[in-house]
């Protein structure tokens, strides 16, 4: 007989972990796995509810709000806040921090960073679509809590995941002890580990990125892609080509099989696309805490200085091996491109 471990039972379980823990770390994952399941209703039947489509307003980002992004921003902030654990909410999809009411929390000591609806242009196509999040623990917790307790570097980071709506639905975390994967069975309604100690291959033999934009690259991305495309069967050359186009699922995919994913910085955006406070963070913590690695193609995305809630940040996360060669083609092809805090001793 196969035994069943709950999401809940094994949070409790490795609380043993950390000596000062009074279960508010604890409640405040509980209620991001009730607002993922929430979610996760409204995904499996979108076609048929009205759930498809925008709502005709757009995020600071520019870009038009769909109607999942909404309503799962709005599941992910009521949870949060009935949940009495979270004293500040981060997300994509407001521009400014959500302060949750003190007197509704007053001991509330954890800052939680959100992309409610990751992979927002495949919504409507039925293809895997996610949520991310990333925990901190306030500064102090002298008076009410300030944008300072939002605005630290991910290396603070006490917590992170991902959720993927996909054929199946997969929570996986990390506290900074490992990563573990829970997959939902909607029979009993629970998210049951699946997917214990998860790591991630040294090496890869997939990439992932949007090649359509390509002439917009750096010179070491394109010559790394070349690389990746090259015939060379001693190292399995040529790699296997696979971008779905949401961060979440590209990122599990490769989490499980090793493999690379880059959103590089372009010409017209030298930051890349992809949020670092709610994207870059979160997933670079689980990916490091799976033996993966994940720069901006110079340095720890962990490392990088948060100056704003919604800065953006290149991403090179994977497999060790392949993140290394990536650094090593923009070292010599692109070193100008290197953030000005990389000693030129290390291009
Ligand atoms: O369409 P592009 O430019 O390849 O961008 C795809 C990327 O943008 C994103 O959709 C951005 O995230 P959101 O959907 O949360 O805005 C990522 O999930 C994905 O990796
Ligand atoms: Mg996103
Ligand atoms: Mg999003």
């Amino acid at each position: 007989m196969s035994v069943v471990k709950t999401l809940g039972q094994f949070i409790i379980e490795k609380q043993k972990d950390f000596p000062y823990a009074k279960g508010e770390l604890s409640r405040l994952l509980r209620d991001i796995g009730i607002a993922s399941k929430i979610v996760n209703r409204e995904v499996n039947k979108a076609g048929l509810v009205d759930i498809l489509g925008e709502v005709g307003t757009q995020n600071s980002h520019g870009e038009s709000q769909k109607k999942l992004d909404v309503f799962a921003n709005e599941q992910f902030i009521s949870a949060l806040t009935v949940g009495g654990e979270c004293c500040i909410v981060v997300s994509e999809e407001n521009d400014e921090p959500i302060y949750i009411n003190s007197e509704v929390s007053p001991n509330a000591k954890y800052i939680v960073a959100i992309d409610p609806l990751d992979g927002s242009s495949n919504i409507d196509v039925n293809v895997s679509v996610g949520t991310i999040f990333s925990i901190y623990r306030r500064l102090s917790t002298d008076g009410p809590a300030q944008l300072k307790d939002a605005l630290q570097n991910g290396t603070e980071q006490v917590a992170a995941g991902y959720v993927v709506y996909g054929s199946s639905t997969m929570l996986v975390y990390t506290t900074g002890k490992g990563v573990n994967g829970f997959t939902l069975d909607p029979s009993i309604g629970e998210f049951c580990l699946s997917h214990p100690d998860m790591s991630m291959p040294k090496d890869g033999y997939i990439y992932s990125l949007n090649e359509g934009n390509y002439v917009h690259f750096p010179q070491g991305v394109k010559k790394y892609l070349k690389y990746c495309q090259e015939e060379d069967a001693s190292t399995n050359r040529p790699y296997s080509s696979r971008y779905i186009g949401s961060m979440v699922a590209d990122l599990h995919r490769n989490l499980l099989k090793g493999g690379i994913f880059i959103y590089p910085s372009t010409a017209s955006a030298p930051n890349g696309k992809l949020r670092l406070v709610y994207e870059g963070n979160p997933m670079a913590f689980i990916i490091e805490q799976a033996g993966g690695r994940a720069t901006n193609g110079f340095k720890r995305i962990l490392d990088t200085e948060v100056e704003s809630l919604h800065q953006r940040s290149p991403i090179f996360l994977g497999s060790e091996n392949m993140v290394l060669k990536v650094e090593e083609f923009m070292r010599e092809y692109c070193p100008e491109l290197a953030p000005k805090e990389v000693e030129s001793s290390e291009l």
